[in-house]
């Protein structure tokens, strides 16, 4: 069994980041630099956001946060877009997700200039991905397809089951596996709650992608043996014995799954790190696009 390591994987993708934004400044170019916007204060958006801001000083990019209450109307959130979309210095920025439930959130994502769309959720982007075009891919499903090229995980003909259909996570995932290219043409199969035989498929499943949410839902006896896991799902558990009071689990149950599993991610230090360094790595092409 190999732990596909997502937080040594980062940390080289973004050792070599850095070399390229040394090569940038060399050539006089300008320091990519990546926005976010944070309304409101969920203890794991705020989390993930400090993690983007750490990340953007290791590899040397500038950074902005945009720190909202959670009150923020959406007016205001979007003239805060508006602004980013028209500031030059600003290469890409994100709206940390979920919004409040009084933001629509397809009115937000629409409002952002698809070439500064780093987490690629704009239509525009998401039908150039879905096109195979170049564009910016959503940096969790981008990740989890480097740290699978990246181990030589053979993909082709094989039966994918991702578990979770969103358009974060699940949808951008099984469509990517699908397509023609690198840890790609997969035959894949896309459950969700709905689906009603789901251990039957995942039992037949050469790789499973588990995107639901559901803390350590996936078990031993629901996949076959050198199974490929790739673990999305990350939930904090309550635990006392932690010093932060809480633990992360994962959608997997490490424990019975990994001792059939020929690869596995674990949480932490599986996917979550290399979704931060793909949108390091999407921030940086979106200024080198600028030309
Ligand atoms: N590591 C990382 O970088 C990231 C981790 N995450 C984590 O991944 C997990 C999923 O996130 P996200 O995609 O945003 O979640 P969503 O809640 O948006 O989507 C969950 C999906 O799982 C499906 N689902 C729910 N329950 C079941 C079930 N019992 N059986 C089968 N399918 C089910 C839902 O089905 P339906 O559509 O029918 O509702 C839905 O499609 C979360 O734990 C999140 O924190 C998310 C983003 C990045
Ligand atoms: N617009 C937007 N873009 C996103 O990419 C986005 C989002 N909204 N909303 C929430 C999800 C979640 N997400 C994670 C990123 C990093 C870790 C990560 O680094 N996790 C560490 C642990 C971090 C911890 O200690 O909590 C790990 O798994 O090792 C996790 C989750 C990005 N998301």
């Amino acid at each position: 069994m190999t732990i596909l390591d997502g937080k040594k994987t980062s940390a080289d993708l973004k050792l070599e980041i850095a070399e390229s934004v040394k090569q940038l400044k060399l050539q006089g170019k300008k320091t990519p630099h990546l926005a976010a916007i944070l309304v409101g204060n969920d203890g794991a958006s705020m989390t993930y956001v400090g993690a983007k801001v750490k990340a953007c000083e290791l590899v040397g990019f500038n950074s902005t946060l945009i720190d909202l209450p959670e009150e923020t109307t959406e007016d205001r959130l979007l003239q805060e877009i508006e602004s980013l979309n028209n500031n030059d210095d600003v290469d890409g920025f994100i709206i940390q997700l979920p919004l409040p439930k009084h933001i629509d959130e397809q009115k937000v994502l629409m409002a952002v200039n698809p070439d500064k769309d780093v987490d690629g959720f704009h239509p525009t982007n998401v039908g150039k991905m879905t096109l195979d075009l170049p564009t910016f891919l959503p940096a969790t499903p981008f990740g989890i397809m480097e740290l699978l090229e990246r181990y030589n995980v053979e993909t082709s003909g094989k039966h994918v089951v991702v578990i979770g259909r969103s358009h974060i996570v699940g949808r951008p995932m099984s469509i990517l596996m699908s397509q023609k290219r690198k840890a790609g043409n997969a035959t894949v199969t896309v459950a969700h709650s709905r689906t009603k035989n789901l251990k039957e498929l995942t039992l037949q499943a050469d790789i499973i992608v588990a995107a639901l949410g559901i803390a350590e839902f996936l078990t031993g006896d629901m996949v076959k043996q050198d199974a490929v896991i790739i673990d999305v799902g990350i939930t904090r558990v309550e635990d006392a014995s932690k010093k932060r009071g809480y633990r992360l689990a994962g959608d997997v149950h490490f424990e019975s799954v990994s001792k059939k599993a020929s690869f596995i991610t674990p949480v932490p230090g599986g996917v979550g790190p290399m979704t931060i360094a793909m949108l390091l790595k999407n921030t940086l092409l979106a200024c080198k696009n600028k030309g």
